[in-house]
């Protein structure tokens, strides 16, 4: 840096500002704004960085840049979007900022014909230009490729892999309607996984790995999905401001009438498991008049409705329900959907009261009689085995002289609400695990050469509160992210090295530590919370002292009054934990982690759904009940990890034989963000 030259110092809001140096220290610099001449700051020499000579200069690839450092990186792709330049390469790297606008032709089929066959960086940097390298390498390596596409929640990265798909099946699918076929699933998807949260109205709350597979003739031959991890826990709940899976308000809003008297549907406010978060529908102005009074809940009455370029409850079911025909359920499917979902509501209706008797068990409410009755006739259940199953948990001894013997144990006012919240999650999640599986059949194929897949995960989430799911996502994101190190920065590192080339290596921050503090054996989060889950009496103040205990002066945790926020300060040591992401730190509160990491579902409800009179509702529970698994619960009841499933599930990573990565990333600074960012070196 020399003497007088502009250089990127810190601000609070902004990440970087314009300044030149006017005094140098042992480790500080003081700085003077070329904003607000005459007025001086401190800042630590390691995040003062050269800026270039013409700072509203951009480039299309950030390795253009006289100086590359994380402030100059900021500024161009900064000014590039100010220009509507939404995309900037860092080499085979495509950086997307989210504009949450329509930029006129961006994605037309004229824009779709220029980019086919170019090679990156002879057209401006384009989600296209990736999707045709990836094609390209395919054809010439004969080879499958995979694109990651990652960034925080909100950042635009469903919409930029459902562009990579319109792209490769639009350029070299055959023109025959499985085409289009893959793209019309994407609806149906985001009406079952999507849902509303604070971030992103259209938020998936499932990971998806999205497979287009060629022929030979490297032509589109169909497609698979895989998905994984469905947020469980908001089927039963959400935060005021969220939303459950968008199908419910859609169900509400745009079912035609025999329908909606046929599934005894109303108000979403009249819905347990929606009338806790929002209960607004998604509307223009013209469309919500069409949607009539008596299908509105209060809240949306008084407020008017959710406002979203892309969505709108009463239209996006009649287009879901052209999707539905586009891909081939017939109209006995789709009301098997429709049915299954209506039944979850009113399961959610069911109330316990204490049964006053001896045996300290429970009873359902009266008024809770059309609640079970419904559910019961939806779900092809009969009434008076719901009742039992939801109150009562049948049994087997596993020891003693009566060995096998079957007890009926009543069940508490709060085990009887768990239970039922836990068939309620049993049963959409594998409603959606079918959605899938059906989607999967409309565009089959009986070989294919190679395929294309694009990974597209939940992204790292950060609030002001956070509990179990953000943990588990920030898990996954986590270890995304050292895919991204090993591959990308190790791995090219190696190269340079073994090829002699001189180049300075390149520091980055391993994030093992913070994989091992959640996954590793017996000492991990994880494993730990499974500990907890497994003891007579489990706590998530005990879950969370041992958490603590376990990990003394662990670098990637820490206790909540050390946060730079107040809010967390407020939080007690038994009731959060830091963790220091390589995204950023995050105060989880640990309220309900034992809870909601339990995904079990108790043998007699099991059964009664497994043999439910309606064949659909069966065929959901096909297996399952004639595992190991479900006979060992049988007799020590009952604990199925959430933790672990996430755990598991990133090693569909090993499946990247090849991959570009694509980052997408809300440019908005967030206040939080600042605050709990945690500088590289510590
Ligand atoms: N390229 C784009 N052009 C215009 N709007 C966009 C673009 N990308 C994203 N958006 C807008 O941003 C919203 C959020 O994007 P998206 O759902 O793709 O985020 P995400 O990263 O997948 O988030 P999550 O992890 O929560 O699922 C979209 O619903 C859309 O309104």
């Amino acid at each position: 840096m020399e003497d007088g030259k502009p250089v990127w110092a810190p601000h609070p809001t902004d990440g970087f500002q314009l300044g030149t140096i006017v005094d140098i220290g042992a480790d500080s610099l003081t700085i003077e704004p070329l904003k607000e001449r005459g007025k001086t700051f401190l800042a630590p020499v390691n995040q003062v960085f050269p800026a270039e000579d013409d700072v509203n200069k951009h480039v299309e690839d950030n390795c253009s840049l006289m100086y590359l450092n994380e402030a100059t990186l900021l500024n161009n792709v900064r000014v590039r979007y100010s220009k509507d330049k939404i995309y900037t390469y860092v080499a085979n790297i495509l950086i997307a900022v989210n504009p949450y606008y329509d930029i006129p032709k961006l994605y037309s089929l004229d824009t779709i014909q220029q980019y086919q066959g170019r090679s990156l960086g002879t057209l401006p940097p384009h989600v296209y230009a990736l999707a045709d390298k990836a094609f390209r390498d395919m054809k010439v390596l004969k080879m499958s490729q995979s694109i990651i596409v990652s960034g925080e929640s909100g950042a635009g990265k469903t919409e930029n892999t459902k562009f990579v798909l319109r792209y490769l099946t639009t350029s070299y699918g055959t023109g025959q309607d499985i085409d289009e076929r893959i793209v019309e699933a994407n609806p149906l998807l985001e009406a079952f996984g999507n849902a509303k949260t604070v971030r992103n109205n259209n938020s998936s709350r499932f990971g998806k790995f999205v497979e287009i597979h060629f022929n030979s003739k490297n032509a589109v031959v169909g497609g698979f999905v895989s998905h994984y991890l469905l947020e469980k826990s908001r089927i039963c709940r959400q935060s005021s401001e969220e939303r459950n899976y968008h199908i419910f308000y859609r169900l509400c809003a745009g079912a035609p009438e025999d329908i909606r008297q046929k599934f005894h549907l109303s108000s979403p406010d009249s819905f347990r498991y929606l009338s806790r978060g929002c209960t607004r529908y998604f509307a223009t102005k013209d469309t919500d008049k069409q949607i009539l009074q008596n299908r509105k809940s209060a809240e949306h009455l008084k407020a008017g409705p959710l406002k979203d370029p892309l969505l709108d409850d009463q239209g996006d079911f009649s287009r879901m329900v052209v999707a539905m025909k586009k891909i081939g359920l017939d109209d006995g499917e789709k009301l098997d959907l429709f049915r299954v979902v209506a039944g979850v509501l009113h399961l959610g209706n069911i109330d316990f009261e204490e049964a006053g008797s001896t045996s300290g068990g429970c009873v359902i409410k009266n008024k809770s009689g059309q609640a079970l009755e419904h559910c019961a006739e939806l779900l092809g259940l009969d009434e008076e085995d719901l009742r039992i199953s939801l109150t009562s948990r049948v049994m087997l001894t596993t020891a003693g002289g009566a060995k096998g013997t079957v007890i009926k144990v009543p069940l508490k006012v709060e085990q009887a609400n768990n239970a039922r919240d836990a068939l309620a999650k049993a049963v959409y999640s594998r409603l959606f695990d079918h959605v899938v599986t059906r989607v999967n059949q409309c565009f089959p194929f009986d070989s294919s050469a190679n395929f294309i897949g694009v990974l597209d995960i939940a992204g790292f989430e950060y609030f002001e509160h956070n509990s179990f799911e953000q943990f588990c996502i920030n898990y996954c994101n986590e270890k995304l992210q050292q895919f991204f190190n090993e591959r990308i920065l190790k791995e090219e590192q190696e190269l340079y090295q073994k090829e002699g080339l001189g180049v300075n290596e390149v520091k980055y921050v391993d994030n093992q530590d913070c994989i091992d503090l959640v996954e590793l054996k017996l000492v991990g989060i994880l494993d730990i919370l499974d500990e907890e889950n497994r003891l007579p009496q489990p706590s998530d103040q005990h879950f969370t002292e041992t958490v603590h205990n376990k990990h003394k002066n662990h670098f990637r945790l820490t206790v909540p009054r050390k946060s730079k926020l107040t809010v967390h300060r407020n939080v007690r040591d038994d009731e959060g934990f830091i963790i220091r992401h390589f995204a950023g730190a995050v105060c989880y509160e640990t309220n309900q982690f034992v809870e909601k990491n339990n995904d079990a579902l108790h043998m007699s409800l099991e059964s009664l759904v497994s043999e439910s009179k309606d064949r659909f509702i069966r065929e959901l529970f096909e297996n399952s009940i004639n595992s190991k698994d479900a006979k060992q619960k049988a007799g020590k009841l009952s604990f199925i990890s959430v933790g672990n499933k996430f755990k598991v599930s990133p090693k569909h990573l090993c499946l990247l034989h090849c991959f570009l990565f694509l980052f997408s990333h809300s440019l908005s600074p967030s206040p939080l963000w600042d605050l709990c960012w945690i500088k590289k070196d510590g």
